[in-house]
């Protein structure tokens, strides 16, 4: 993979304004088919040198195209190799038609492939031209490999899976390896499509990188590359008050255990000070809990008013533990022009009125981010989570648009979206994060971005990757506690 691509995402649509930019400059089309064929062929002999039979499986456009190559390829070197075709063979265009008719091999019909002991099976049916439910012949292809246990190595994507959304289009392969092009596509990160792909290898067939960057658009794959300027501007030997001052608000006195964890975790990932704000009935449960972070009575409005003439808190967290209703409204909209991460019950309770907060995040000049997981994205977004045929990508970067915030939609495959379009989706979170408490941990992160004078956009990403590192190495037993001791430092 050329470098300046690894954290590159291209859609589908745009990866064929490359291909097609790709030939106008006058690069040869058949070469990046043969290029990304013999990929394919390599792969395939690199992890499964045992294999008895090779079996390719070639759909109707560019994606049959490269498996035509990559049998060529595979039974040019000696292996033994069967090919199956979706539809008619003869009716192939373009490069497509070119590869199968220099292919020597015989072309069986699809509905013939009876899977073997020993097969290896490419999967070159569709890959970024999927549009629809794949057709029921290759539907069950799929479910015979499947149930005769045959590894599948995917061409570009396994079949089934839609490469702008990651959905599954009636039914995929679930390959254990996947050879994709120039540059990943969403597919290959949202899920389900992502556990769908196994390995990925992103392979250069020989496009410019430059054509590829002027034609993809402003969606990265989540690492440090996306953030790590702001980031490194944080010295942590700098004094605490200028490492910023963090409150977060509690709920009463038998739901104070969410934001105690959203304040230790924020103390743990870099801010000066941490405020927890109580009401005065939780003041002695939250007393009796914290040492390192600070704690002051908030009640009600007059409080936070008084509180907030203090211009060194300068972010907030409120939601987890709250509670929902008027008192989470007031308190959010008087923090709307400071930072603020609305999680949980904070968001919750503007489900019936959002208007006066989105509004308030388009005029205040303050930074919002808000962090809803997909079902609190459905109560607060439901007419964009009812748009089915939007990616979670395009769903996230809507409700952005929307809300004039930043949106971190949650999930194993999160993504951060920015009201002017810029979003990254992450992929460093285990599956054992998806623990009690864990989210209370990941707002008290972005909060400290927040409260060290991160912009929003890149406080919430890179809280977001180092909550994926941490749970990483917190390791499978993890509870939210031992979760903050594992925060890695900024790299
Ligand atoms: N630069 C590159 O990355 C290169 C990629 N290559 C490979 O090309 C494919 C994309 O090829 P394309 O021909 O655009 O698309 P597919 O092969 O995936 O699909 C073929 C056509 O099938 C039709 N279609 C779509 N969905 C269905 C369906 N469910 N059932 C039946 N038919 C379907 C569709 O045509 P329609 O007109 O019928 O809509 C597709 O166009 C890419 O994945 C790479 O593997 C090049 O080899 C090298 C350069
Ligand atoms: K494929």
């Amino acid at each position: 993979m050329l470098e300046v691509l690894r954290d590159v995402l291209v859609t589908p649509t745009e990866m064929t304004a490359i291909d097609n930019a790709a030939a106008a400059s006058g690069i040869d089309s058949f070469a990046l088919m043969r290029s990304a064929g013999t990929a394919v062929s390599a792969a395939a002999l690199r992890l499964f040198p045992e294999a008895l039979r090779f079996v390719v499986l070639c759909g109707p456009g560019n994606n049959g195209g490269d498996g035509y190559v990559a049998a060529s390829a595979l039974a040019d070197g000696g292996a033994a190799v069967a090919v199956f075709a979706l539809g008619n063979p003869e009716a192939l265009k373009g490069d497509a038609a070119r590869a199968k008719s220099a292919c020597p091999l015989t072309v069986q019909p699809l509905e013939a492939y009876e899977p073997k002991l020993g097969d290896v099976v490419i999967d070159a049916l569709f890959g970024a031209g999927l549009t629809r439910d794949l057709p029921a012949e290759a539907q069950r292809t799929i479910a015979r490999a499947s149930e005769g246990h045959v590894p599948v190595i995917a061409v570009d994507l396994p079949s089934g899976v839609d490469g702008r959304t990651g959905e599954i289009r009636g039914a995929s392969f679930a390959a254990v390896h996947t050879v994709t092009f120039m540059a990943r596509k969403p597919g290959h990160l949202l899920m389900p499509g992502r556990v769908r792909c196994g390995t990925l290898e992103v392979f250069d067939i020989g496009i410019p990188a430059r054509l590829v960057s002027e034609r993809a658009g402003d969606l990265r794959l989540n690492t440090p590359a996306a953030w790590g300027s702001h980031a490194s501007a944080l010295d942590p030997a700098t004094h605490k008050y200028r490492r910023g001052h963090l409150g977060v608000f509690s709920g009463g006195p038998r739901s104070t255990g969410a934001a105690r964890l959203s304040a230790t975790a924020g103390l743990a990932a870099g801010a000066g000070l941490v405020t927890l704000a109580s009401p005065t009935e939780a003041l002695a449960a939250n007393a009796s809990h914290l040492t390192a972070v600070m704690l002051r009575e908030i009640h009600g409005t007059e409080d936070l008013a008084a509180w907030l003439k203090d211009k060194r808190v300068n972010a907030f967290v409120l939601g987890p533990g709250f509670g929902v209703g008027k008192k989470a409204r007031d308190f959010a909209l008087m923090l709307c022009d400071r930072a603020l991460v609305l999680d949980a019950d904070g968001m919750t309770s503007f489900e019936k009125d959002r208007t006066e907060l989105f509004e308030r995040a388009a005029s205040s000049g303050g930074r919002l981010v808000m962090t809803p997981h997909e079902g609190e994205f459905a109560r607060l977004f439901p007419e964009i989570a009812a748009e089915a045929a939007l990616s979670k990508i395009e769903k996230a970067q809507a409700a952005a648009r929307l809300s004039h915030a930043v949106v971190v939609y949650k999930g194993p495959d999160t993504v951060v979206a920015a009201p002017s379009g810029h979003a990254v989706v992450n992929d460093n979170a285990p599956p054992s994060l998806a623990t009690a408490g864990s989210g209370d941990v990941l707002a008290g992160i972005m909060g400290a971005h927040l409260a060290q004078g991160m912009p929003a956009f890149e406080a919430a990403a890179a809280a977001v990757w180092r909550h994926g590192e941490a749970g990483r190495r917190a390791g499978r037993g993890m509870t939210a506690e031992t979760l903050v001791e594992c925060i890695p430092p900024l790299p």
